[in-house]
């Protein structure tokens, strides 16, 4: 029949197969070194002990459980390698506007003394000129701390967007984040008007509006003190604006603020998108939610008919929960000392994860489907409408499970609608219900958005991956030392509690996960481990090249190949894959620093702080990044120099281990020319050389001049003591 055409395809999916040729060849030849290397090992623990000349017990078991972490993290790494995937849109094939389906935005924004105004109102405004129907576009912004000049700004940004939204769509601007449009090199104009009079004049006007905006964002009064205790604040910022004659066409705009107590837990970022979820229930209820991060801009307006062309294909859309986009910043300098970008996680890791069910919710940049975070796929979210106590006495919102879009009569209900809304958001509301445990964004964990992205692959959910060339979204990542350390205390804290909990995905693995996707699952949980073999390897082999004791073949023996090919296989794999993501050498190096840092630091800070956690001993804490600009740290970060102005709980392990390889390398050496024994210990003094190397931006930190230096009272408390007590220990080993 000819008005049943079959559709064109609303997208497409692409296997790698080079990449998939290639990564599964790296598989098999590391994963049999690993096999050689675990004989080595275990073959030698069945060796009678008088053939073990020379060879201390507690060194060796310490070394090859080392291996051992190291490789079972390798071996839960590969699943992101095993299928790796991407995917192209066809956004001109979806239906025409009247036939898409609304979306809200959901941005959080939590403390404005770390959190920009300016910025999170310019996330506002870009995600308000989406290109989308503005009558199927609803913009919720959530403020964590109740501020005036947050609820002031929002205002006055409304009042710009009536002119901001008309000339974004009269010029086909591609970036609608008015602070990066401004101040852009390039013009963001659709090429046909980029010349013409009219525009620059326009843009000229515009302009100004905007200057006066951050001026009066500038120079607002905020008399209030911050308080942990307030009521709940809702406004509907659309309303004042609706005798207007120009007619402009504009989205819903709503400021939501939640009742909070300090005697109530808050739920941190999670708690607060549990209230949106509930009350753009009762305004708009649309079918499918943007979250976004405060500083995440939408840094192109075609993301939302992009994740239509997922949300929309018949092939997919009963079971597809989420499109998750990468997390992509505006603030990243070339080499990218601290890799902030996330580079594998953002570029491979989530493509490896498409390829099987899905990436994990990445907290920002990603348009789900309401009725996913309402129950099982299958359910749609119907199964809650029978347990009456999920929805304490609220009879608006359980009507609204059963109404459909209802924006167009929110005038006519506003006084009733905002009681409601003022209902949902108190704290009393969840006490007694399913909120956080089953339904909406979970509690349990700082990393809320990796245990509901898990929870909805458990209840048979799937998401996918799109990244178009052009970043979708742009944030701002953390870019200097102490900023990176204590954000990633907070991420591995709340990723390996999900690997000793209840959730384990090993051990929780459900039925309805490919056990290839739990693998990746259990990475995300246990590579924060990385300190116990990083901590071991920079330290024992160390010592015991001092005290002579041999841990690694000779390089006569036929053993020796193995760990030198696991070596360079290792590295040269890393580098491949920086290269295919667009890293240079530089960026390589860097990647390996880092990695060595963070795995020493906060690696162990957040695996410790798990465990506490999981005893009772410490609370769930959860400390917004620090957004604002400092120009100085970003200099250095420019500059590729580190800046090492961060708490001594960080900076004293980094100094114990340089100054641990430094004095053994010397000390090694010595012992080389005096004994001999090159061929025993050569790796164990490669290691020493190989650590010091890497680590060589600590030992010029220690000499440098600038601010984001070592101070010298943090390195000679440290650096003394231990090159004190190294002697000390190596008498004892020849004891
Ligand atoms: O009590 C809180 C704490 C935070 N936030 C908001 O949560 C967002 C993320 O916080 P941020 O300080 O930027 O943390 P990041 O470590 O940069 O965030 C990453 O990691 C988080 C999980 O740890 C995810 O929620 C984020 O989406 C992800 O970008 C921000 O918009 C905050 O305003 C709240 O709304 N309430
Ligand atoms: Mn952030």
């Amino acid at each position: 029949m000819e008005g049943r055409e079959k559709r064109l395809p609303l997208n497409a999916l692409h296997v790698q197969k080079l990449l998939l040729i290639v990564n599964r060849l790296h598989m098999l030849l590391h994963s049999t070194a690993l096999a050689l290397l675990l004989y080595y090992r275990v073959s030698f623990v069945f060796q009678p002990t008088e053939t073990r000349e020379g060879h201390e017990l507690l060194p060796w078991l310490l070394v090859s459980a080392s291996e051992a972490i190291l490789s079972f993290v390798w071996v839960l790494d590969q699943a992101f390698r095993w299928r790796p995937v991407s995917r192209s849109v066809y956004p001109e094939r979806l239906p025409e506007d009247h036939k898409l389906s609304p979306i809200d935005v959901f941005i959080c924004t939590a403390d404005p003394t770390k959190e920009p105004t300016l910025d999170v109102i310019n996330t506002v405004l870009s995600s308000m000129a989406l290109d989308y129907p503005p009558n199927k576009l609803h913009v919720y912004l959530s403020d964590d701390a109740a501020s005036p000049l947050t609820l002031h700004a929002v205002r006055e940004a409304c009042k710009f967007a009536r002119c901001w939204l008309p000339f974004c769509r009269r010029y086909r601007l591609n970036n609608r984040c008015p602070k990066a449009y401004f101040s852009a090199l390039e013009d963001h104009a659709h090429a046909d008007f980029a010349r013409s009079s009219l525009y620059v004049a326009d843009k000229r006007r515009i302009k100004e509006k905007y200057e006066a905006l951050e001026e009066e964002i500038k120079t607002f009064r905020n008399d209030t003190a911050f308080s942990r205790d307030h009521p709940s604040v809702i406004e509907m910022i659309e309303e004042s604006m609706i005798d207007d004659v120009e007619n402009v066409k504009m989205p819903l705009l709503v400021y939501v603020s939640r009742e909070k107590m300090a005697s109530h837990p808050h739920h941190f970022k999670a708690g607060a998108l549990n209230v949106l979820l509930r009350v753009s229930r009762v305004m708009s209820n649309s079918p499918y939610i943007l979250v976004l991060d405060c500083d995440m801009f939408c840094n192109d307006p075609t993301s939302a008919r992009y994740a239509m062309c997922f949300h929309l294909d018949p092939n997919m859309s009963s079971s597809l929960s989420f499109v998750q986009f990468p997390q992509k910043f505006h603030n990243i300098s070339k080499n990218d000392i601290y890799d902030s970008q996330l580079r594998s996680l953002f570029t491979l890791q989530w493509q490896g994860m498409d390829g099987l069910m899905g990436p994990v919710m990445s907290g920002t940049g990603f348009y789900i489907k309401r009725a996913s975070l309402f129950g099982n796929c299958g359910s749609k979210g119907s199964d809650l409408l029978q347990q009456k106590d999920q929805f304490p006495s609220s009879n608006e919102l359980i009507g609204s499970l059963h109404r459909n879009y209802t924006s167009d009569s929110i005038p006519h209900q506003k006084h009733s609608l905002l009681e409601e809304s003022h209902f949902l958001a108190s704290c009393n509301y969840e006490i007694g219900t399913k909120w956080g445990e089953e339904v909406g964004f979970l509690y349990y964990s700082v990393v809320e958005d990796y245990l509901t992205g898990f929870m909805l692959h458990c209840n048979g959910w799937s998401s996918v991956f799109c990244e178009p060339s052009r970043p979708q979204f742009l944030g701002k990542a953390t870019t200097n030392l102490n900023d990176v350390l204590i954000q990633g205390t907070r991420w591995y804290s709340g990723l390996f509690e999900n690997g000793i909990n209840r959730f384990c995905p090993l051990i929780y693995w459900p039925r309805r996960i490919p056990f290839l996707q739990c693998l990746c699952f259990a990475w995300l949980t246990y590579f924060p481990l990385y300190c116990v073999p990083l901590w071991c390897l920079a330290t024992v082999p160390q010592l015991s090249l001092l005290n002579g004791i041999p841990l690694y073949p000779k390089v006569s023996d036929p053993f020796f190949i193995v760990f030198v090919f696991i070596f360079v296989s290792a590295l040269v794999k890393h580098l491949l894959e920086v290269s295919l993501t667009g890293g240079t050498v530089h960026k390589w190096i860097n990647e390996q620093r880092i990695w060595m840092m963070k795995s020493v630091t906060c690696h162990l800070h957040g695996c410790l702080d798990a465990l506490l956690k999981k005893f009772g001993i410490r609370e769930a804490t959860f400390l917004p990044t620090n957004k604002l600009e400092s120009d100085e740290q970003s200099v250095l970060y420019e500059m590729d120099k580190y800046d090492f102005r961060t708490s001594n709980i960080f900076i004293a392990p980094l100094l114990f281990i340089i100054s641990v390889n430094i004095y053994c390398l010397v000390g090694g050496v010595y012992r080389v020319l005096l004994v001999g024994e090159c061929d025993k210990m050569f790796i164990q003094l490669f290691l020493a050389v190989f650590i010091v190397t890497v680590n060589y931006p600590l030992i010029e930190g220690l000499l440098r001049k600038d601010k984001g230096r070592i101070s010298k009272l943090v390195a000679i408390p440290v650096i003394l003591p231990t090159l004190a007590l190294l002697p000390f220990l190596n008498l004892l080993g020849n004891a």
